[in-house]
C-alpha cells in the first residue's frame, strides 16, 4: 500500500496544524484573522474535529456560516468521513471575557452577539476527548468466538502487503464487527498517520453518494474515496435492495483493490446469504477473507464482563460479575447493559455490588431479554433470508424455492412458538396439522443427514441456514 499524496500532507506537523492552514487558505487570511486565529480552539479525535468557541451564539453563527468550509479543510487532511462539531470551549470564552474592550469592528457578516475579541489567547488542540471514541484493539476480548477475526484485524495492521483483500466480518448484532473495524481505523491512524485511513459506514456512503449526485459533485466524491489507502465500511447489508449504490461502491471497490488498497468491511450476514446484493459485488466480498464472528462463550463472556467491569469505578463482587456473564449470552451489548445497571446502582448506595443485590438489581433487565417470538417474526425471517414474499410462503404453490423456506418456517414456528400444529398450518396458508407434523419430519431428517437446500443460488447445509434465521429471530 503506497500512501498517495495528500494536500498538505507533508508540509505541516500535527493534523490541527494541517487543518488550520488549509482552513486559512479557503477563507482567506482576513477572515481567518478574524474569525478563527486566536479565537477558536481546534481538537481532533479521530474522525470528528470540534471547533471551541466562545458562547452558544457564536456556536450557532458558526455552524451556519463556516460548517462546510471546515468540513472541506478537514477532509482534505483527515478524509471523507469526517464529522465537524462547533461546541462553547469554557477556556477560549473565558480567554475572551478576560481580553474584552479590546475588541474593533468587523465588516457586516458579524453574529448579532458578543464579538470575538482580537487578543484573546489561542488554545492549543487539548487533549481533552470529546465525542465518538473509538474501540482499540487491545480492549478486545479473545475467544474462540473471534479468535480469526482479530488475528486478522492485527493482520492489516501490521502488514502493509495482507494477501487477502478485502477482510469481510460477519455476524450477529453485538458480536463486535464495529469493535475490529475502529480497532483498526484507530491503530492504523496512530501508527501510520501518512496512511489515508477512512473510515464509516455503508450508510453514510450511500448519504456521500446521493449528496455528490444531488449537487453534481460525483467526480471529487470519487476522487475522495478512490484514493483512500485503507477504506473501512461499516455494516455492508445496508447496501441491499440499493442498486444505484450497490454499482457505485462496486467501482469504488474493484478501483482500490486493483491499486493495492485495502478495502475491510463488516457486516450482519455472509454476503452469500444475500439474496439483494448483485452478484458482483457478491463475489468480490467474497474474493478475500470472510471471518465469522459467534456470540461469545461462556468463558469469553466472563472475561469480557471482568475486564469491562475494571473499568467502571464501581465495585463489585466476583459472584456478581459470574451472574452477569451467566445469566446475559446473546451478546456484549447485553452485558454491556447488565453492568451499566450495576455500576448505577453502586453509584446509588455507595455499596459494593453482591450477589444478591446483582440478582435484584438485574431481574427487570433479565424479564426484558425474554424474547417472545411469534409466528409473524419466523415468517419475516424467512422471506428475508430467501428473498420471497410473504404471501408466497402462504401461498398454494408447491415449486422448492417456496415449499422448503415454508417447511423451515413451520420448523421453527413449531420449536420457537410452541403453537399447536393446527395453527401453524393455518397461519402458512391454511394448511392442517398432518402437513406441519411431516415438514417437522423432513427438517430433523436434514440436519441429520447434513443435507443441504438453496439459498441465494448457493448450497447451504439446512443446520447452518437454521442457526442464521435462529439468530435472527433471537435478536429482532
Ligand atoms: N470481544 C469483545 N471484547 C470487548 N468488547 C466487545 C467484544 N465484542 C463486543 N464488544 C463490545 O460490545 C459492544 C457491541 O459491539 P459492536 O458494536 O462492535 O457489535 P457489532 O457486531 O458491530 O454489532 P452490530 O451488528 O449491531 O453493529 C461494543 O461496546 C464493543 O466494544
Amino acid at each position: 500500500m503506497q500512501p498517495d499524496t495528500i494536500a498538505f500532507a507533508p508540509m505541516f506537523t500535527s493534523a490541527e496544524e494541517q487543518i488550520l492552514r488549509a482552513l486559512a487558505t479557503a477563507v482567506g487570511d482576513h477572515a481567518y484573522q478574524q474569525w478563527f486565529s486566536d479565537k477558536t480552539s481546534l481538537t481532533v479525535q479521530d474522525d470528528e474535529i470540534t471547533i471551541g468557541v466562545a458562547s452558544p451564539f457564536l456556536a450557532d453563527w458558526f455552524q451556519k456560516k463556516y460548517r462546510s468550509t471546515v468540513r472541506q479543510a478537514a477532509q482534505s487532511v483527515l478524509g471523507p468521513s469526517v464529522r465537524v462539531r462547533f461546541e462553547v470551549d469554557p477556556d477560549v470564552a473565558g480567554a475572551q471575557i478576560q481580553n474584552s474592550g479590546s475588541g474593533e469592528d468587523v465588516d457586516g457578516e458579524q453574529p448579532a452577539t458578543p464579538k470575538p475579541k482580537r487578543e484573546s489567547k489561542t488554545k492549543a488542540p487539548t487533549e481533552r476527548r470529546r465525542g465518538r471514541r473509538f474501540s482499540d484493539l487491545s480492549d478486545f476480548v479473545k475467544g474462540p468466538c473471534n479468535e480469526l477475526a482479530l488475528t486478522a484485524a492485527h493482520q492489516i495492521c501490521d502488514s502493509a502487503d495482507a494477501n487477502f483483500n478485502p477482510l469481510l466480518f460477519h455476524g450477529p448484532v453485538g458480536t463486535g464487527k464495529t469493535h475490529l473495524l475502529e480497532g483498526i481505523y484507530r491503530r492504523l491512524r496512530r501508527e501510520n498517520r501518512e496512511l489515508q485511513v477512512v473510515y464509516l459506514t455503508s450508510e453514510a456512503f450511500a448519504n456521500y453518494f446521493t449528496e455528490a449526485l444531488r449537487n453534481h459533485t460525483l467526480p471529487s466524491f470519487r476522487q475522495r474515496f478512490r484514493s483512500v489507502d485503507i477504506l473501512l465500511v461499516d455494516d455492508v447489508d445496508f447496501f441491499e435492495g440499493k442498486r444505484v449504490i450497490q454499482e457505485e461502491f462496486l467501482h469504488t471497490f474493484k478501483q482500490l483493490v486493483s491499486h493495492g488498497r485495502q478495502v475491510v468491511l463488516t457486516g450482519n450476514k455472509h454476503p452469500r446469504l444475500s439474496t439483494k446484493l448483485s452478484d458482483e459485488l457478491k463475489t468480490r466480498f467474497l474474493s478475500g477473507m470472510v471471518c465469522r464472528m459467534e456470540a461469545p462463550d461462556a468463558a469469553t463472556r466472563k472475561e469480557i464482563v471482568f475486564q469491562k467491569a475494571r473499568r467502571l469505578s464501581g465495585q463489585f463482587s466476583d459472584e456478581a460479575l459470574n451472574f452477569v456473564a451467566d445469566r446475559f449470552r446473546n451478546n456484549v451489548r447485553e452485558l454491556e447493559g447488565a453492568l451499566n445497571c450495576l455500576q448505577t446502582y453502586y453509584c446509588m448506595t455507595g455499596k459494593r455490588v453482591r450477589l444478591g443485590a446483582a440478582q435484584q438489581v438485574l431481574a427487570d433487565l433479565e424479564r426484558d431479554c425474554i424474547r417472545v417470538i411469534r409466528m409473524a417474526d419466523v415468517e419475516e425471517a424467512v422471506c428475508n433470508l430467501f428473498g420471497i414474499e410473504a404471501a408466497c410462503l402462504k401461498s398454494s404453490k408447491r415449486g422448492r424455492t417456496v415449499s422448503q423456506p415454508r417447511m423451515l418456517a413451520m420448523y421453527l414456528a413449531r420449536k420457537h412458538t410452541h403453537a399447536a400444529y393446527s395453527e401453524i398450518g393455518g397461519y402458512f396458508g391454511g394448511r392442517n396439522h398432518s402437513t406441519v407434523i411431516s415438514a417437522e419430519k423432513r427438517v430433523d431428517a436434514l440436519v441429520t443427514g447434513s443435507a443441504t437446500i438453496q439459498v441465494a443460488a448457493q448450497n447451504w447445509r439446512v443446520q447452518d441456514i437454521l442457526d442464521t434465521l435462529e439468530q435472527q429471530l433471537r435478536v429482532s
